[in-house]
């Protein structure tokens, strides 16, 4: 498979070059040259195969020959080697579970995809890699956690100060050894702001090896992909497709949803469920692309105004925003609606949502008609967000004891405000 750059200025290259690269030199997102279509007996007979087997079928096609099948088997098994259950909370409602990995996030699964598929492409290579990475919440605990101690490789992650819960901020401050977490006074754009600006930056890629693990690389952001076969085979009503509401920030996950789906996944039609940061909402109903700065919410990890990934969604979709309407709605909650939800299906229900789910619940109830079916997807844990939720439930929350352990240790970040040059220090130091 070949990838080439979304500002059309770069040269095609294979997966692995895009993976060590992270982002095209002319400053565009990857996207590769063709869409993968699934064989329809593969489709139909999705209960047949293993996760595993799905997972592979997937994103092969994708990887091509850079990884030798044994190694990529190897590397899918160890990927997704945590339940991803899709469960009924009511007929017409279902919710994938998809926290059940370490760091108790959906990001869990790029993360560990692309570490394990770069440290394959770093072994026998001798300059260290410098992986930079702009977190919202979720993203630095897992990318910090799947590239822990992971030999040649440096990972820096940039958080915005003071937005990120407890938890998540322990996920990505505690690991130490080869994860460095910088607390940014600013907001997530401004640290993806950072990031993008170290990769453009010519001084810089000449004397260090950078790459990114945000849902920009490539290997982050395929692997996506898998959640959406995984609930159509667990899906029990196939003669009629789900309606998916997606909790949307980056836009990375609907994105790679959106990309199962043109490869032969049924979806009936998708909903990015944002909070108040409702740039694309806005986009879908005045055709006008705003920009404005973020706002901090309850659903912090989707805390962003410039999400990167919608211009890989146009280009799905042959950059005609109609077209991606035609497929996608857009739609926002306030934080009263995020916990109104949480109390709601907490009392109707008994299940407890996290308020990134409790966005996409709100989501997919506000859009849909009586009767349609639809899945949720489920992004987080709700003990990463413990005061939010408790307080909406009135009920306490059982920590597990991975959680118990990581609230122990002690925390280790260097503070910098958002100014490039002291970037740019901070990473020529390595
Ligand atoms: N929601 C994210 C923001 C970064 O998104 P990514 O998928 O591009 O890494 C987070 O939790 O950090």
């Amino acid at each position: 498979m070949q990838y080439y750059s979304l500002n059309g200025h770069s040269p095609m290259v294979d997966f692995k070059e895009a993976t060590i690269k992270g982002q095209a030199p002319d400053k565009g997102l990857y996207f590769p040259r063709e869409i993968a279509i699934l064989p329809k007996e593969f489709v139909k007979n999705i209960e047949e195969y293993s996760n595993e087997e799905i997972a592979y079928r997937l994103l092969q096609p994708y990887i091509g020959e850079d990884i030798e099948p044994g190694q990529l088997r190897k590397i899918v098994n160890e990927t997704i080697n945590f339940p991803i259950p899709l469960k009924e909370i009511e007929p017409s409602t279902f919710i994938l579970e998809l926290f059940h990995g370490p760091t108790l996030a959906f990001k869990d699964v790029g993360a560990r995809f692309m570490s394990r598929c770069l440290s394959w492409f770093a072994s026998g290579h001798d300059r260290k890699i410098i992986v930079l990475v702009a977190t919202s919440g979720d993203t630095g605990g897992a990318v910090a956690s799947s590239f822990y101690e992971v030999p040649n490789v440096e990972v820096v992650i940039l958080y915005p100060s003071g937005k990120v819960s407890p938890i998540q901020e322990k996920q990505l401050t505690t690991p130490g050894k080869n994860i460095h977490a910088l607390e940014i006074a600013g907001n997530f754009d401004d640290c993806q702001a950072l990031v993008k600006k170290a990769f453009a930056d010519n001084d810089l890629t000449r004397k260090l090896f950078l790459t990114s693990a945000n849902s920009i690389n490539v290997a982050r952001w395929l692997p996506q992909q898998v959640y959406y076969a995984l609930a159509w085979k667990q899906w029990p009503y196939k003669n009629e497709p789900p309606v998916v509401s997606v909790p949307s920030g980056n836009f990375g996950n609907i994105c790679a949803g959106l990309l199962a789906h043109l490869s032969g996944i049924p979806v009936k039609r998708f909903i990015a469920a944002c909070n108040a940061n409702d740039v694309i909402p806005q986009y879908f109903q005045t055709g006008n692309r705003i920009s404005k700065p973020a706002v901090p919410t309850a659903s912090n990890a989707m805390d962003v105004a410039d999400p990167s990934n919608f211009i890989r969604i146009l280009e799905l979709f042959e950059r005609n925003l109609d077209n991606v309407k035609a497929k996608v709605c857009a739609t926002t909650s306030s934080d009263a609606e995020t916990a109104a939800t949480i109390h709601e299906v907490f009392q109707q229900y008994n299940y407890t949502l996290d308020p990134h789910t409790a966005v996409a619940w709100n989501g997919l109830n506000k859009n849909r008609s009586h009767g349609e079916k639809g899945i949720v997807i489920g992004t987080a844990h709700p003990i990463k967000f413990p005061d939010f939720v408790e307080y909406n439930t009135g009920s306490k929350l059982a920590y597990p004891p991975s959680v118990q352990s990581l609230l122990s240790l002690d925390a280790s970040s260097t503070q910098m405000k958002v100014d490039y040059p002291d970037l740019k220090e901070f990473l020529l130091a390595f």
